[in-house]
């Protein structure tokens, strides 16, 4: 797979101005950039159409989970801003999916890529023991990649230790989008099913999702360098 614009820069700021200083770092030619939920309840759209002013392709993280009309619509809301990419919780069923993947060809043709998240990367096996799924997190994740798939989407979120699994029950084009990225030397911090970047690409990563290995570093856009040469050395 071509290298460029493997990673996904999480800006995970509580404010607007904090994350456009940090975009101003970045190239939109080598990266992308993902608003997650902290930021987009403070900032709202605007602070979309900012960074798509600055040529970034945009992942907006909101984790959609309602019952399908409620998800459906919300999805072409975000669609109608120009995101990149969007996404939802696969938990909250084929019906919820396919009602938002219908609502997205209705919006653009289905340009705006959708894809879910499996099983959150910060859980692990008693995390879903306490839930009372008394699997291994892998095991869930393959049957929620499985019913993602079908139900239309364009991918999942899961880890990178799920990736060489997942690639063999999904078809090739299927995006596996992998955050809880952390260098060798980062902290870990709340992350569970963790892998390093060069881990990563050789597993066959679709995109990385890299928060605050680059964004709490001293020198931010000397880390992402650094990241991006761990990503080269394993291609
Ligand atoms: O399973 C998931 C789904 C989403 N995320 C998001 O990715 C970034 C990771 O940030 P780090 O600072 O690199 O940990 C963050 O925005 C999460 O909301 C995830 O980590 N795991």
């Amino acid at each position: 797979m071509n290298d460029t614009k493997r990673v996904i820069v999480a800006l995970d700021y509580p404010d607007q101005i904090s994350a456009l200083k940090m975009a101003d770092q970045l190239d939109p030619e080598k990266c992308r950039v993902k608003v997650g939920k902290e930021l987009f309840t403070r900032a709202g759209p605007a602070v979309v159409e900012a960074l798509h002013g600055k040529g970034f392709e945009v992942f907006l993280d909101l984790k959609f989970h309602d019952i399908p009309n409620t998800t459906a619509k919300a999805v072409r809301a975000a669609a109608e801003m120009g995101v990149w990419m969007v996404n939802v919780h696969a938990s909250g069923g084929r019906r919820m999916m396919e009602a938002a993947r219908n609502e997205l060809e209705q919006v653009n043709g289905a340009q705006t890529l959708l894809i879910a998240v499996t099983v959150l990367t910060s859980m692990e096996r008693q995390d879903l023991a306490d839930l009372g799924l008394d699997i291994e997190p892998l095991e869930q994740v393959k049957r929620l990649a499985r019913l993602t798939e079908s139900s239309g989407l364009d991918g999942v979120v899961c880890s990178a230790q799920e990736v060489k699994p997942l690639r063999q029950i999904v078809s090739p084009g299927f995006q596996l989008v992998t955050p809880g990225i952390r260098p060798a030397d980062a902290e870990v911090g709340d992350q569970k099913r963790i892998m390093t970047p060069g881990e990563a690409i050789i597993a066959g990563s679709t995109h990385l999702v890299i928060g605050r290995p680059i964004t709490r570093a001293e020198v931010p856009v000397e880390a992402l360098h650094r990241i991006e040469q761990e990503i080269l050395a394993a291609r």
